[in-house]
């Protein structure tokens, strides 16, 4: 392997700030790919023509987009697995068994590796429960959220990560409910075997969507002390306000002030959910300049774009690192 370990790199480089890629899942739909269906983004790969037909358009798609982030400068990329749990891909394709689906997986994880080469770290993406009933952006995960069996919704891809060589990160994201995040921080390094970071869903008043304060959050992490799973690398926010998330990596940094942040944000734009539109209308009130200044002041090592982010969002980012990490 030409790359080292993204936990140890980052630790040993306590100065280097890392450029993710962008909205995996809105890029492909930009590029033609109907991502409106119960797996999302993860639907040009259920099809088996993405595998047998070297002509297919959806593997020419998804290669370039991959080829397109890297030339825009980002360092991790992640795979296209957000909304692949077994059970939204069992539910809601032809792939039906355990066997099968964790072939899926693997074929996957393997295509995104050839698509990136091996000197770039690969993340490997795992919505968050709230994701099969599209309830990420609020939280509300029914009358008895502390009762949900979390692990056995995530055993399956968890595990299929866990044991897959090419993957160097797990990234558990858009985690709206504090009960979901205390179930995944209770997870020992038989459960999460490889380096993992936690993006929280975040609403732009600052409080996690199910309105838990980010300080409380953080508060329960310190508590954890020698408990925590030490493959627990990074902590941040993911898909949150792109004018506004400066300010939830402020707070959890003055709480967790040495643990590395990770911030990629989304456009600004707003998903319309019964035109099922993003609206073009962006807000900003902020530049990702400012941005990045601020994420990399407030302890964010690895920054990068969420939904609607591009390969232009993604060069932005990285001039603005190289010019503001030391
Ligand atoms: C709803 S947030 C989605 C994050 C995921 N990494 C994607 O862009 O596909
Ligand atoms: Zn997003």
């Amino acid at each position: 392997m030409s790359r080292p370990s993204i936990k140890e790199y980052l630790s040993s480089n306590p100065n280097a700030v890392l450029v993710l890629d962008g909205g995996q899942g809105t890029e492909l739909e930009n590029r033609g790919i109907k991502v409106a269906n119960p797996v999302w983004s993860t639907i040009p790969f259920v099809n088996e023509s993405f595998w047998s037909d070297p002509a297919s358009s959806d593997r020419q798609i998804v290669k370039e987009m991959y080829e397109d982030f890297l030339a825009s400068g980002a360092q991790a990329l992640m795979t296209v697995t957000y909304q692949a749990s077994f059970k939204s891909v069992s539910e809601n394709t032809v792939i039906k068994t355990p066997d099968a689906y964790v072939e899926l997986l693997s074929r996957i994880v393997a295509f995104s590796r050839e698509c990136i080469g091996d000197e770039k770290w690969l993340v490997g993406c795992i919505g968050p429960w709230g994701a099969h009933n599209c309830s990420e952006f609020t939280g509300e995960y029914g009358p008895e959220p502390a009762k949900i069996d979390y692990l056995g919704y995530f055993e399956l891809q968890l595990s299929a990560f866990n044991n897959n060589e090419n993957l160097d990160m797990i990234a558990f994201e858009t985690i709206p409910n504090f009960h979901e995040l205390k179930a995944i921080l209770s997870w020992d390094e038989s459960l999460i075997s490889k380096p993992f970071c936690i993006g929280l869903s975040v609403h732009s008043h600052g409080k996690l969507r199910d309105g838990t304060s980010l300080r409380e959050i953080g508060e329960y992490i310190k508590s954890l002390g020698p408990k925590l799973n030490p493959n627990f690398t990074l902590l941040g926010v993911n898909c949150v306000s792109f004018d506004h998330s400066h300010n939830m990596l402020k707070e959890l940094h003055e709480v967790l002030p040495d643990l590395p942040l990770i911030a990629y944000p989304n456009s600004g734009e707003i998903y319309d959910t019964v035109q099922k539109v993003w609206t073009s209308k962006k807000s900003h009130e902020v530049t990702w300049d400012y941005l990045v200044k601020e994420y990399i002041d407030n302890g964010a090592r690895i920054i990068g774009g969420c939904c609607r982010t591009t390969p232009a969002d993604i060069k932005t980012i990285s001039d603005s690192v190289c010019k503001h990490s030391k």
